[in-house]
C-alpha cells in the first residue's frame, strides 16, 4: 500500500523486505538502551548500535531507490494518476520544489506534530527515513496482531463461531468481506480490539517529559525517560473486567451515549497505538486490515492445529510482543460460492 506494489516470493524480494523489517526491529532493544544510558555510554565512546544502523541502512536505500524509480517513471506516463503514498509523496514535492533530485529527509519536530517533511535536492541520499519507517512501523505490527488474534480465535472456539455467523449474516457466503463492511461487523471489530488489547504488538511506549510534573503522586523532573507499560495497563484489572480472558463483547455498545462513555473511558485505559501527537498514524489503516484479514480467514477456512490449544507463551526480552512459538495452523477451505466477479485477482 505505501509503495503501491506487490513484493513478489518468485525473485525473492518479499523475503528480502522480510529480512530489512526483522534486521531493522532486532536494533530496537539496542536503541533503548542507547536512549537510556545515552549520557555514560558517550563518555566512555561506546557506541551500542551505530554499527548495526550502517549496515541496515544500505540495504534500504537500495530497496527504496528502485521502488522510487518506477515511481518516477510512472509519473512521466500520459495518463498517470497518483494511487499510493510514495505517489502522493512525490507529487506533494514537486510542488514545494523543482529542478532538484528527489532525496528524502525526515525533520525532526519535537515541539509540534507534524507530518515529516520531505525536501528534494542532490542526487539519491541515503536518508530515506521516512519511507523505511512506514515500511518497519506499518508491517511487522499488522502481523504479528493478527497472528495473535487468529491464536485466541483457534483457543476460543464458541467466539470464532459467533463471529462467522456475524459475518454470514452480513456479507453472505457469494461474496467476500471487504472494507466497506466492517462498519456492519460490530462483532468482527471488537474481536480485532480485544486481539490488540490483550496482546498490543508494540507493548511499551517512551516518552521525554518536557517540563516537570507530578503524575499519580510522583514527581517527574524536565527531561525524564519515561516508558510507559502499555501492556500493563491495558491488563489492569482495576480498569477491566477478567483482563486475563480474551472477551470481545466487553467492547459491544448498544447505545450511543454508552458508546460516547466508552470511547472517553477508552483514551486512558485502551492504548495498543500509544497516545499523543506521537501516537500511532496508522491506526486506523491497521484497524482496516486486520479486520479485513481476519474476517476472509474466519469466513474462508477453518483452522487445524497440532494439540488442544495454542501455546500463548510470549517471547521474551524482545521489544516488539511476539508469540514464543509461532502460531502454526493447517486451513481448511470452507464451502462457498463466490461469485467470480467477488474475486479480485492481481493481473500480474
Ligand atoms: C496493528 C498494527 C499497528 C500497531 C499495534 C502499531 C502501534 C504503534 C505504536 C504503539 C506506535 C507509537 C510508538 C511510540 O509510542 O513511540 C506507533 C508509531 C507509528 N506507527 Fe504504528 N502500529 C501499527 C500499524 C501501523 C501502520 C499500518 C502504519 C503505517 C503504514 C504505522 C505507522 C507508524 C508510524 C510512522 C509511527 C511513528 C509515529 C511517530 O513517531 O510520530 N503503524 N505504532
Amino acid at each position: 500500500m505505501i509503495m503501491g506494489r506487490s513484493c513478489s516470493e518468485k525473485n525473492g524480494e518479499a523475503e528480502r523486505v522480510r529480512g530489512l523489517v526483522i534486521e531493522s526491529l532486532a536494533l530496537s532493544p539496542k536503541i533503548f538502551l542507547g536512549m537510556i544510558f545515552h549520557k555514560p555510554l558517550k563518555k566512555l565512546g561506546i557506541s551500542l548500535f551505530q554499527k548495526d544502523i550502517k549496515s541496515v541502512s544500505p540495504k534500504f536505500d537500495e530497496l527504496l531507490e528502485k521502488f522510487l524509480v518506477e515511481h518516477e517513471e510512472k509519473m512521466e506516463e500520459d495518463h498517470y494518476k497518483a494511487n499510493d503514498m510514495m505517489d502522493l509523496l512525490l507529487e506533494a514535492m514537486e510542488m514545494r520544489m523543482q529542478n532538484v533530485n528527489l532525496c528524502i529527509k525526515r525533520v525532526s519536530n519535537t515541539k509540534a506534530r507534524k507530518p515529516p517533511i520531505l525536501f528534494r535536492y542532490g542526487k539519491y541520499s541515503n536518508n530515506s527515513l521516512l519511507l523505511q519507517e512506514l515500511l518497519v512501523a506499518g508491517t511487522d505490527t499488522s502481523a504479528l496482531a493478527t497472528q495473535w488474534t487468529m491464536a485466541e480465535l483457534i483457543n476460543n472456539p464458541t467466539i470464532l463461531e459467533r463471529l462467522r455467523e456475524e459475518i454470514e449474516s452480513v456479507v453472505g457466503n457469494t461474496r467476500l468481506i471487504q472494507e466497506t463492511d466492517l462498519s456492519n461487523l460490530p462483532y468482527l471489530q471488537s474481536v480485532v480490539k480485544e486481539g490488540l488489547r490483550l496482546h498490543p504488538p508494540a507493548s511499551i511506549s517512551v516518552r521525554m517529559s518536557q517540563e516537570r510534573c507530578e503524575l499519580g503522586g510522583f514527581y517527574i523532573p524536565e527531561k525524564t525517560l519515561l516508558v510507559v507499560n502499555t501492556y500493563a495497563i491495558m491488563r489492569d484489572p482495576n480498569f477491566w473486567e477478567d483482563p486475563e480472558e480474551f472477551k470481545p463483547e466487553r467492547f459491544i455498545t448498544s447505545s450511543r451515549s454508552e458508546q460516547e462513555d466508552e470511547m472517553r473511558e477508552e483514551v486512558l485505559k485502551y492504548i495498543p497505538f500509544s497516545a499523543g501527537r506521537r501516537g500511532c498514524p496508522g491506526s486506523n489503516l491497521a484497524y482496516v486490515s486486520l479486520g479485513i484479514a481476519i474476517g476472509v480467514m474466519v469466513q474462508c477456512f477453518d483452522w487445524r492445529i497440532k494439540g488442544e490449544k495454542v501455546n500463548m507463551s510470549e517471547t521474551a526480552g524482545t521489544i516488539m510482543l511476539a508469540m514464543a512459538q509461532p502460531l502454526k495452523c493447517t486451513p481448511v477451505p470452507r464451502t462457498l460460492n463466490l461469485l467470480p466477479s467477488s474475486l479480485h485477482i492481481p493481473s500480474s
